[in-house]
């Protein structure tokens, strides 16, 4: 198999984990005789810092020429105070891909449970996935605008919006355990109140489908109190990014969650939920491993390498059961040498086929 990958390794720790992203891509190739054709391009704020704008044309270009779109992060104090910050370039990427549906698998890892800041019972059977619509809601709706003295920000879901994610939430829980928990703030916002509407419209359809609705701040204190009972959760863009760093702790660190964000048509997206973590790049610290879950959503999704997948996610359990950890795990691993393990567990594997 041939496939072509652009690589956004973006800022902060995004370089560092796309090394690791590579490593194993590349014994994955060799080992089962695959060809990925993997291209760097300028994203975020190494953008701005080089073209004067996060996402110039030519990234643009290479990304939707691609079959997979792999991404470290962006961001970092070095722009924050900029008009156009290396985010524009994040959301202007996904919109101009149509890559509304983001899906972020919460999985607590066996080997590291007892690591999570909530008691192991209480997350030891955790298994959900945050379906979070992304190119929609407060992050683009317009009017948007400040002065020193006024600002404003506006959230509008179209029917057709609610639709398409609601019912990419709804087909993933027939794969999985059948339920769908909906949350939204219904009781307060109009956009909501459509949400809800439409999910239910949507839920009809779908009669071997539990669907179940959550207020947000409720959905917030369940996610604490008794996690093991999601299934399928599914929920507009802010809702959905607040509540997916939340989950990332029930799994024991944000360095944990992968995500894969697709469109109707065209390249998917895959990439780490959390940021650049700027407090620790440069450090050889930043836990690779939402990063190499994102690779694995990648070979399943975009390159049907189900064996492949597998096979990644069983090297990372290994190194894992061995006890090899990253910083925010409480272990003295680096990034590269957690990268090495899980390579070497790869490649091992072949020396004993
Ligand atoms: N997809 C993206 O590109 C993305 C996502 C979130 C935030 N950001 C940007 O990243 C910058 C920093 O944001 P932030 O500090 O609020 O969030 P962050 O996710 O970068 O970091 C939050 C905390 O989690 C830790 N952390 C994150 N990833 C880790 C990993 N892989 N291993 C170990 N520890 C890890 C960090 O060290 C930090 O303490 C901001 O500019 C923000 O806009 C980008
Ligand atoms: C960096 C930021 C724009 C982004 C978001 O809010 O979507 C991030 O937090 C995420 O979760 O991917
Ligand atoms: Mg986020």
């Amino acid at each position: 198999m041939e496939g072509k990958i652009t690589c956004l390794q973006g800022d902060g720790i995004g370089p560092e984990v796309m090394a690791s992203a590579k490593q194993v891509l590349c014994v994955i190739g060799e080992k089962y005789g695959h060809t990925f054709h993997l291209h760097d391009a300028d994203f975020g704020g190494i953008a701005i810092d080089t073209h004067g704008e996060p996402l110039p044309e030519a990234t643009l270009q290479a990304c939707l020429s691609s079959d997979a779109i792999l991404l470290g992060a962006v961001g970092g104090p070095k722009w924050d105070t900029l008009a156009v910050r290396p985010e524009a370039g994040l959301l202007g990427l996904r919109k101009a891909l149509g890559l509304f549906a983001n899906i972020r698998p919460v999985y607590v890892h066996p080997a590291v449970a007892h690591l999570s800041p909530l008691k192991e019972e209480i997350v030891q059977d955790v298994d959900f996935v945050v379906v979070r619509e992304l190119t929609g809601g407060i992050y683009f709706s317009e009017p948007k605008e400040r002065t020193s003295e006024h600002a404003t920000d506006t959230l509008t879901y179209t029917r057709e919006e609610i639709t398409r994610i609601v019912q990419h939430a709804f087909e993933l829980a027939r794969t999985r355990r059948k339920k769908v928990t909906s949350i939204d703030k219904a009781n307060v916002m109009e956009s909501s109140k459509l949400w809800r509407e439409v999910a239910n419209e949507v839920g009809a359809n779908y009669p071997d489908i539990v669907l179940e609705h959550l207020l947000v701040d409720a959905a917030a204190m369940e996610l604490i109190r008794r996690p093991s009972r999601f299934d399928v959760v599914v929920t507009e863009n802010l809702f959905g990014d607040i509540l997916s760093d939340e989950a990332s702790m029930i799994a024991g660190s944000l360095g944990l969650l992968p995500s894969a964000s697709h469109s109707l048509e065209g390249p998917s997206l895959y990439e780490p939920i959390h940021g650049s973590a700027p407090d620790i790049a440069g450090e050889n610290k930043a836990n690779p491993l939402a990063m190499l879950y994102s690779v694995s959503m990648m070979l399943r999704h975009s390159f049907l390498l189900e064996e492949e997948a597998n096979d990644v996610e069983r090297a990372i359990s290994a190194v894992l059961a061995a006890g090899y950890r990253t910083g925010d795990l409480r272990g003295e691993a680096t990034t590269t040498l957690f990268t090495e393990k899980v390579v070497q567990e790869l490649a091992g594997v072949k020396e004993g086929v």
